[in-house]
């Protein structure tokens, strides 16, 4: 079974401008609410490939309703920790008259030392070996620095496979437990380790990675590509030009493309194709609405890959 585990979910609310003037009034264009946070998109898009997953993680109480609601119109399965306070609204600001994409993340609800030994409970009364587990996006406040470092060691030790999304500290220390696979987009890499920005460079970073003990690596460049690193081999995907209406959620779509192609086994360059379609058919849709698989499958003939190394 495929496990997603969201720590801080949120609403999505995409706001559609022709475009922002700071300091004044603004009126949009129009507006919409989905539900998002990194490992529901997840779970969404595999649901989209035609994969079964149940989300973990935790959600506010206060504004819970809607939230679940979403997820069972979408015959998601969850078994969330509810905890004090509200989900998080995370607002996207899509300027049209200049292709402008601005997220602006809120901190969301707080967590306890209960709620945090809750979900490590809930992980271990789930988790069997070959299970794969997602685990992705932003710490609450009151989660350590250490949780998904902990999580990944706990994973491990049970059999199951790690895929980590992460940024920042989060990432740094997670990355110490060796997951098996990492899809890091180019920002958040940097925040971690310097490097130069042309390809080869990249690349490079990729190999690091791997020398590190990480199986897998899969490095996002939003529309310069991606990189696909393993110990024997880097592949690279092209960008295919399409009208982008939201890059929200593109991320989220490689990884769950790459949680379902582990889970069928796939041989990489096939699960890179996958990932790279899902992800460009998400940029055309709007607001964070998963990738129509019909746009998945037109891409799959269409996305370039070449072997980099
Ligand atoms: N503007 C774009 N044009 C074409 N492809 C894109 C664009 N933005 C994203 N993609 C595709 O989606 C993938 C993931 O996007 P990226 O922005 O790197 O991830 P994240 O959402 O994690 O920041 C990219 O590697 C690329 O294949
Ligand atoms: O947990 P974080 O890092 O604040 O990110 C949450 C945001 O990321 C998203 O999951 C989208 O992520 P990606 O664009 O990286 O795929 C949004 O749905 C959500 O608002």
């Amino acid at each position: 079974m495929i496990y997603t585990v969201t720590l801080n979910p949120a609403f999505d609310m995409t706001v559609y401008l022709d475009q922002l003037v700071k300091g004044d009034v603004n009126r949009s264009i129009k507006s919409l609410i989905d539900i998002g946070g990194k490992g529901i998109n997840v779970s969404k898009v595999i649901k989209s490939l035609g994969g079964e997953s149940i989300v973990l993680g935790f959600l506010g109480q206060e504004n819970r309703g809607n939230f679940i609601k979403q997820l069972d119109r979408l015959e998601i399965k969850h078994d969330f920790i509810y905890v004090e306070g509200e989900t998080r609204t995370n607002i996207k600001l899509v300027e049209n008259k200049f292709g402008i994409f601005t997220d602006i993340n809120q901190k969301g609800f707080g967590i306890t030392i209960e709620d945090i030994d809750k979900l490590f409970e809930k992980i271990k009364y789930y988790a069997r070996q070959g299970d794969i587990f997602v685990l992705s996006g932003s710490l609450p406040e009151g989660a350590d620095n250490n949780i998904y470092f902990e999580l990944i060691k706990l994973l491990k030790d049970i059999g199951a496979i790690t895929i980590l999304d992460a940024d920042g500290e989060a990432l740094k220390n997670g990355l110490l437990a060796k997951p098996d696979i990492v899809k890091p987009n180019i920002n958040e890499l940097r925040m971690i380790m310097d490097f130069k920005d042309d390809l080869n460079s990249i690349a490079s970073v990729g190999k690091k990675l791997i020398s590190q003990g990480i199986e897998k690596a899969v490095i996002s460049m939003g529309d310069n590509g991606a990189f696909y690193v393993t110990r024997d081999k880097i592949l690279y995907a092209y960008p295919e030009r399409v009208e982008v209406k939201s890059t929200v959620g593109a991320g989220d779509a490689m990884v769950a493309s790459i949680a379902f192609g582990e889970s069928k086994n796939m041989e990489d360059e096939e699960v890179f194709r996958l990932a790279v379609s899902s992800a460009t058919a998400s940029i055309i849709e709007e607001g964070t609405k998963s990738p129509k698989l019909e746009n998945i499958n037109k891409l799959m003939k269409k996305i370039k890959i070449e072997r980099w190394m």
